[in-house]
């Protein structure tokens, strides 16, 4: 019989009414304390506040790095991000389980740094101990068992802010959706500022009012689901979230009187006009490797290849999903592994000097040598679930009720309003709008 591990543990209930009685497997609530937060109703709400927020662990590991967010009365937070990109650090500074090494934390407009755990008045949910066998099942990474005890102890009922450490993550994938569903839900309703960590796109968002996307430490873009999804801030962002994985193409930007902006990306163009307010910061980039981001269902397959912005190519095979087809179809385009793109370096760990990637041949090709040349001297990347290494095909949704086959030509009307570009450091090249 699988019990509330709250109960199983014998420690404490975070005190979230409705949030208590979720079956969250192998978690446990840590401490809360006098309620500091604004009372609405029953209900005490509270704001959380971080101002150039750093962490760096004895040893000299930088998790992370001047980190700025402000989470409103109320909002359902995500941080989001891969494994070691400094979520459950971030988590911990809030509860107060971890020193900030620089910068400044404020709950509900009081100064936060010098405050115990117990002072914070913040309920804790954290992951799996079992996820991290340097942690124990009651620390979650090192509470003391009597802090949680004390905390109980001087506790009111509800808590200022809510901290969940990817609580569903001891599940797999088909039962998962249930606890999903029922943790959005439950804490929703009561309304209370929550900061919930995971490294899963789909949960953050379904779940999030909005999220954060840490990488390395550092924050790489906030808004809400939808603005992060449709317009991220930059190429890791684009690729983080989504599936299947969204196309990051490079290509060279020309500016051409009369015309616009004509991308190109080997032995294929597309040309964003001058009506269009991205053309001025690409011909401010003219010559420059540019990235664009096209989700597979921002192209749509067409008849006429002459009429609107085009990128065609011989179907190399197709993947039946149901209601569609995932065509992976050789366009000759080049292909930018995001995770290689836009890291930044982490002065805090030592890192060993990066054989220069060989120069390929062709426009597209030189223009790949040129935004991976820098982050070919960093750190190598760390894998990633989402990014799916370096592909040499453009991925595209056709409809499964037509018939497409292997080797087939396929002309695909690309949605220009739908194709982020970002700069060879991976951000965007137009000012993104939040
Ligand atoms: N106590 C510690 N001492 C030294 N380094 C640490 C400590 N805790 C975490 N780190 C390092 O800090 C970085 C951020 O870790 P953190 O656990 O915050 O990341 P995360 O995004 O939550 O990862 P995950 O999703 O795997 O839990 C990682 O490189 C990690 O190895």
């Amino acid at each position: 019989m699988r019990m509330n591990a709250v109960e199983a543990l014998g420690t404490e209930r975070c005190g979230v009414p409705g949030v208590d009685n979720l079956d969250l497997p192998d978690c446990t609530c840590v401490p809360r304390h006098k309620p500091g937060g604004r009372s609405v109703g029953e209900l005490h709400m509270s704001t959380v506040t971080l101002e150039s927020v750093s962490k760096v662990y004895p040893g000299g590991r930088r998790a992370v790095a001047d980190l700025s967010l402000t989470i409103a009365d109320g909002e359902f937070f995500v941080l989001l991000g891969p494994s070691g990109c400094g979520k459950s650090t971030t988590l911990r500074m809030v509860a107060g389980l971890e020193d900030i090494t620089s910068g400044g934390l404020w709950l509900d407009d009081r100064p936060a740094n010098g405050l115990t755990p117990r002072e914070r008045n913040v309920a804790m949910v954290f992951q799996n101990g079992a996820r991290y066998p340097h942690r124990t099942v009651c620390g979650g990474g090192g509470v003391p068992r009597e802090t949680a005890r004390t905390g109980s102890a001087e506790a009111g009922r509800e808590p200022a802010v809510l901290l969940m450490d990817e609580p569903p993550s001891g599940l797999d994938a088909a039962p998962r959706t249930v606890p999903r569903a029922e943790i959005g839900g439950r804490v929703r309703g009561a309304g209370v500022t929550t900061l919930y960590v995971t490294h899963d796109h789909v949960e953050a968002l379904a779940l999030a009012d909005r999220i954060a996307v840490l990488r390395d430490g550092f924050l790489e873009d906030v808004g809400t689901p939808t603005q992060i999804y449709e317009s991220p801030a930059t190429a890791f962002v684009a690729a983080f979230l989504g599936a299947p994985r969204i196309n990051l193409l490079s290509a060279v930007p020309e500016a051409v009187p009369g015309e616009g902006v004509v991308l190109d990306l080997g032995t294929q163009r597309l040309t964003v006009p001058w009506a269009d307010p991205r053309a001025e910061h690409l011909a401010g980039r003219h010559g420059e490797p540019v990235i664009l981001g096209l989700r597979p269902d921002a192209l749509r397959p067409t008849g006429d290849p002459h009429l609107g912005p085009v990128l065609s190519g011989h179907i190399r095979t197709l993947e039946f999903h149901g209601h569609e087809w995932l065509a992976h179809v050789d366009a000759d385009v080049t292909v930018v592994d995001a995770d290689a793109v836009g890291r930044r370096s982490r002065p805090a760990r030592a890192v060993a000097p990066q054989p220069v990637v060989p120069q390929p041949g062709g426009v597209a090709g030189r223009a790949l040598s040129m935004l991976l040349g820098g982050a070919a001297r960093r750190e190598p990347a760390e894998p990633s679930a989402h990014l799916g290494g370096h592909r040499p095909e453009l991925l595209a949704r056709l409809d499964s009720r037509v018939g497409f086959g292997p080797g087939m030509l396929v002309h695909l009307a690309v949605d220009l309003d739908r194709m982020p570009i970002f700069g060879g450091d991976g951000r965007r090249v137009d000012p993104v709008r939040r």
